[in-house]
């Protein structure tokens, strides 16, 4: 059914995609009557509400904008004759964290999880020529047991109120855009690709799942849409002589184009964009087409004023030339999966993403001000519950993100609590139902936190490389201190490189909170100077270690938190504002980054 597939709708002979982007009707419904009292057809007083958005920064009220519980959207939509025959649906980018779907009153579907996409097959619910309503309901409550993790609190007054795990704001809603797509009966429901390049010749490995036994016909055209190579069969191999190869900053996409043929008649066809190349890690290497890379990049949150969490293409087209301009190659997709058009981006633009699932706030918050736990988190009692959410988003990710070239690696968790004995068997298992997920067999990680260090983690044999996030200089041995922060984190590489591990370092965090235009000298923190001199202090032990093979500072661009006493309307660490206007530090890193070569 249309509910399992993932693939990013496509308008051609076959198919439809119209986009139901726009004014939707809001309402918000904190005593949980809506399904009790007819919302899935209609909103009394609705307020209009833009899509793809969430809907907190467009509030001038706080208990709006902090709103947590139950709201509702709800659009006409028209559906055309045409569509008799087709598979019907409505596929979200994203409803953030969970969603049921109403169609003309009928319900039919719930889904789990505000950062990846899904499908609610409306066929047998619509009437043709007509106009139709979907109605979403959607919840935006934090709990331990989902992801990305934290608790839902009641204050007296009766309100509820998010309390994140995590340092980045709860903005919620129907943050990517709502596509009505039409498929073929006898459709195409994924593909996926392995690659083997070498100089004079490439092999795309594909394999095809339909539902339908129709015959598959493949092809393989290039830039100017020459066709080079062509295969039949739901699994087959396309050859390419001379073929030009996807490169780290210098990319260049073959077009694959599959059609399901019904005794000589197409019935249905997909196309899609790809890049012939291949990724490894080799020993403390990074290799993409056999040849080393090293990472120079960021964390980044999907995060800007008005829209909040919701992907626009307006700031990915700002920050892609940022990050062209600064010399970087890569980002970490912290602390979730994007919205699809930022990887179809990246393969354009040879830019190399870290995919990371929103498994976030498995642990005491770092910095307690977040008001996390101070426990183990894995010994919690809501662990079974939370791990079937968590595999079930590394699965769908690694299922909607798999044929991207700028896709290097999957990042199953952001900090989890790996100095506890209870770690070690949910990490076993993660990284044993994923292994086989992905077909071109990506390396698998997630990030380590101050407290899993060299010494402390217990689960140091799951990554195929390791994400370090280190904050000497921020979080600790701040200030004048930093000397001894930098002698703390070279006590701990040398560690590393005492051991007998031999597989690549990338330093995913790293930074200072830095408020724009100010300046001291000597420096202090929070100045332009000392975001720069803490950077210097980083790259000086970088240059120290060859296993070092990546450094992605937090963060690219500042961004929306909860409210703190160590928040100044959101973090502060980016190089960039959230404006996306350089600090002094943009300056320092795009000048370190420009004299390094590629293969540094
Ligand atoms: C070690 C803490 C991890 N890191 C997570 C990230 O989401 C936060 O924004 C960042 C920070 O506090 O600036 C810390």
């Amino acid at each position: 059914t249309m509910e399992k597939d993932l693939l990013y709708p496509v308008t051609n002979a076959y198919r439809e995609d119209q986009k139901l982007d726009g004014l939707w009707d809001f309402k918000f419904d904190p005593a949980s009557e809506g399904e009790a009292n007819g919302w899935p057809t209609g909103l009394e007083d609705p307020i209009k509400m833009p899509v793809p958005a969430s809907f907190n920064d467009f509030f001038t009220d706080k208990d709006a904008r902090e709103y947590t519980g139950d709201f509702w959207y709800l659009k006409k939509f028209f559906v055309p004759n045409y569509f008799e025959g087709k598979k019907v649906g409505i596929r979200f980018g994203a409803a953030t964290h969970r969603a049921k779907i109403f169609v003309n009153g009928q319900e039919i579907r719930s889904h789990e999880g505000g950062f990846l996409p899904f499908t609610a097959d409306i066929t047998d619910a619509i009437k043709l020529g007509e106009d139709n309503v979907v109605a979403v309901k959607i919840n935006n409550e934090l709990h331990r047991d989902a992801l990305p993790a934290g608790d839902t609190i009641t204050l007296k007054n009766g309100k509820k109120m998010a309390k994140p795990f995590f340092d980045f704001y709860n903005y919620s809603g129907l943050n990517r855009s709502v596509h009505l797509v039409a498929i073929p009966k006898e459709n195409i429901e994924d593909y996926s690709t392995t690659y083997e390049v070498s100089n004079d010749q490439a092999t795309v490995h594909y394999s095809v799942e339909a539902d339908s036994n129709a015959d598959v016909k493949v092809s393989l055209a290039d830039e100017d849409g020459h066709v080079v190579a062509t295969a039949t069969g739901a699994e087959g191999d396309l050859v390419v002589e001379n073929p030009t190869l996807w490169q780290v900053r210098d990319a260049y996409l073959y077009t694959i184009k599959i059609k399901l043929v019904q005794g000589g008649t197409v019935v249905d066809e997909y196309s899609d964009e790809i890049g012939l190349r291949t990724i490894e890690i080799k020993g403390h290497q990074i290799l993409v087409n056999h040849k080393p890379v090293y990472l120079k990049g960021f964390g980044r949150h999907e995060d800007s004023i008005y829209a909040g969490r919701a992907f626009d293409l307006n700031v990915e087209r700002r920050d892609l030339n940022l990050m062209k301009w600064i010399g970087a190659n890569s980002y970490r997709s912290s602390h979730y999966p994007y919205d699809e058009q930022a990887y179809k981006f990246a393969d354009r633009e040879g830019i190399l993403i870290t995919d990371e699932v929103p498994a976030v706030g498995f642990k005491m918050a770092a910095a307690s001000f977040l008001g996390g736990l101070d426990q183990s988190f894995f010994d919690g009692d809501w662990i079974d519950d939370l791990y079937k959410k968590h595999i079930d988003q590394v699965k769908d990710m690694i299922k909607r993100d798999k044929n991207h070239p700028s896709v290097l690696a999957w990042s199953l968790c952001n900090e989890p609590d790996t100095s506890s004995d209870s770690a070690v068997p949910y990490f076993t298992k993660l990284f044993n139902d994923s292994a086989d997920l992905d077909p071109e067999k990506r390396p698998r990680t997630f990030t380590l936190n101050e407290d899993d260090t060299f010494e402390t983690s217990k689960c140091l044999k799951f990554p195929d490389f390791y994400l370090l996030n280190r904050y000497p200089g921020w979080y600790h041995k701040w200030g004048y201190e930093i000397s001894d922060g930098e002698a703390g984190l070279r006590a701990e590489l040398d560690e590393w490189q005492k051991s007998d591990i031999d597989k690549p370092i990338v330093f995913s965090e790293y930074g200072a909170d830095t408020e724009p235009g100010l300046h001291k000298l000597p420096s202090i923190m929070w100045s332009e100077e000392y975001q720069i001199e803490l950077l210097e202090m980083f790259n000086r032990v970088f240059d120290s270690y060859d296993f070092i093979r990546g450094e992605q500072p937090w963060n690219l661009a500042d961004f929306q938190t909860v409210e703190g006493n160590m928040r100044v309307n959101g973090n502060k660490k980016g190089i960039f504002t959230r404006d996306r206007q350089p600090k002094a530090a943009a300056f320092y890193l795009r000048k370190r980054w420009n004299s390094l070569p590629l293969d540094y």
